[in-house]
């Protein structure tokens, strides 16, 4: 019988044909012909498409490790220079675009070679990789860490719009690069010196970036090493001393030395004492009793408010139950809640575990919180105080009158109580706009459900005023300072503080 046969190689692909026409099927050459050359076609096409598509996979496997290893540090598998420079651009045009601001740490190990001569080098590359470790643990997982070479390394830290952050996080890297590194048995301490950049509209660019971020390492190094500092003198004078104080805070707080003082919060109809405000205060070793404007904003900027308002929430849960225990406790404990803690994933669990572990109604603790923080909370804020309101705690709007922009909070959070801001309170019988605010507000809030309180009430005419424009409570120098809780007990036992006087309008001065 007929046969018709043909080798073919495409690529690395062999193939060979073999037709055999079937018996009676075909009527003449022709037809074996032509079922031989389609057939034929077919499978040079197919061979072809398969030797090309597994060409171009290779070759796009190659590529694409070529491009790895131009971007990646061998030793260490972290971003080289190269890939660094890359994102500081995108970085840098971005913020110039108005994205969050970023800060660029150039750090590296000081006296490194030391390690290398007396140790070897297999050594210094364990303690390199050991280095990287530490430094993924301290950035969050949006920050670039990378290695330009020898022990040099670079953090790009992502949505750092205050220098303070930077200034933290340096001291971080410090502080976890210091301890002591355990290397095949061998004990290894080693200190870094870093150099911090800040991004702002005045930097030429990502590689001016480089070289202030360069400048400022070799300040630190010059600094006697083990530090860290800013390219501006100014910035660098004002970080260090926050981070200063923040670190002094935290320490404070482990060694006892925040204390609460407490303000009466008085029913004005009756005189009656219904609330307590918790004020925290520092028994500071050298500067002596501070007062938190010199230290909240600071805790605030660096993290450590978190410690402060986690003591604080505690504490106050502590001394309620202790008035319980004696009998004179308040109907309400107000604590002030600052918006860093509000973002943060603990405060439910906190305020939860403290609430239960003293045992209280969580109906007798009000958390306040300040009308600008409400105002920038975002929805995932809103949930958590939707939460702690379902977890039956009582929620205020502290200084409110100041966060000039919207009321529109006043119907999307659940609030029980307003705070009338002091700078409105203060002028409310000097100033007739002052008044007009301050009546409007309590209006609003009666007609919204909301209780009132007056804070920063000083003399007996703003007393007087507020009970006739409808304000059922206040708080001020006029009643009591914030006393520490052995006075504030005894007021406490005493259960009132001033008798409530009659009604009488105010006279205005026109500050037009
Ligand atoms: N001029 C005048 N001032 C009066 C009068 N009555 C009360 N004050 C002061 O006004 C502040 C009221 O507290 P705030 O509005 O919550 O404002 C507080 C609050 O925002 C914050 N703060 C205090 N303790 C804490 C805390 O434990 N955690 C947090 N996150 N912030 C706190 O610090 C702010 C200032 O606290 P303090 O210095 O204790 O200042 C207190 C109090 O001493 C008055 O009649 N006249």
């Amino acid at each position: 019988m007929t046969h018709w046969s043909a080798d073919l190689t495409v690529g690395d692909a062999r193939w060979n044909l073999f037709l055999v026409p079937r018996k009676g099927a075909l009527t003449g050459h022709y037809r074996t012909f032509a079922v031989g050359v389609i057939g034929l076609i077919f499978a040079a096409v197919l061979a072809y498409v398969w030797a090309s598509l597994r060409h171009t996979l290779r070759l796009e496997t190659a590529n694409r490790r070529i491009l790895q290893l131009a971007q990646t540090d061998i030793l260490t598998s972290l971003a080289n220079r190269r890939a660094f420079m890359k994102r500081l651009s995108m970085a840098f045009n971005a913020s110039l675009r108005g994205s969050p601001a970023f800060a660029v740490l150039y750090l590296d190990i000081d006296d490194f070679k030391d390690v290398n001569d007396t140790l070897g080098h297999a050594m210094g590359d364990q303690l390199l990789k050991e280095v990287v470790a530490r430094l993924k643990n301290v950035v969050r997982e949006e920050d670039l860490v990378a290695r330009f070479g020898g022990d040099e390394f670079a953090v790009l830290a992502c949505n750092v719009n205050d220098p303070t952050e930077a200034g933290t996080l340096a001291a971080r890297i410090g502080e976890t690069l210091a301890k002591p590194f355990i290397i095949d048995g061998h004990k290894i301490s080693v200190t870094s010196s870093i150099g911090i950049a800040h991004f702002s509209h005045d930097i030429a660019g990502p590689e001016a970036m480089m070289v202030q971020a360069d400048l400022a390492l070799y300040g630190a190094k010059d600094e006697g090493r083990n530090c860290y500092r800013f390219h501006s003198e100014d910035l660098d004078r004002q970080v260090h001393e926050r981070v200063r104080v923040a670190h002094e805070l935290r320490a404070a707080i482990e060694d006892g030395e925040l204390e609460l003082y407490y303000q009466p919060q008085v029913e004005l109809a009756t005189g009656r004492l219904t609330g307590v405000e918790a004020l925290v205060r520092w028994n500071h070793k050298t500067r002596g009793l501070l007062t938190p404007g010199s230290f909240i904003a600071i805790a605030e900027r660096t993290g450590a408010v978190q410690p402060l308002g986690s003591w604080v929430f505690d504490e106050a849960c502590r001394q309620m139950k202790a008035w319980q225990a004696e009998g004179v406790a308040p109907h309400v404990l107000a604590v002030n809640v600052s918006g860093v803690q509000l973002k943060s994933a603990d405060l439910e669990r906190e305020v939860a575990a403290s609430i239960a572990k003293w045992g209280l109604n969580p109906g007798e603790i009000e958390l306040e919180l300040t009308e600008s923080v409400l105002m920038e909370a975002t929805q995932r804020h809103g949930a958590t105080l939707e939460s702690l309101r379902r977890m039956g705690l009582r929620i205020a709007i502290d200084d409110f009158g100041t966060g000039y922009s919207s009321l529109k909070y006043l119907t999307t959070y659940p609030v029980n109580r307003l705070k009338l801001a002091q700078e409105f309170v203060f002028r409310v019988t000097v100033d007739y706009r002052n008044a007009a605010v301050v009546r409007a507000a309590i209006r609003l809030a009666h007609e919204l459900g909301i209780d009132v309180i007056a804070e920063g009430v000083e003399t007996e005419a703003q007393m007087r005023f507020l009970i006739g424009a409808g304000c059922e409570q206040a708080q001020g120098y006029f009643f009591s300072r914030p006393v520490p809780v052995s006075q504030m007990t005894a007021l406490l036992h005493e259960g009132w503080i001033k008798p409530a006087p009659a009604p009488q309008q105010p006279r205005f001065t026109s500050a037009a």
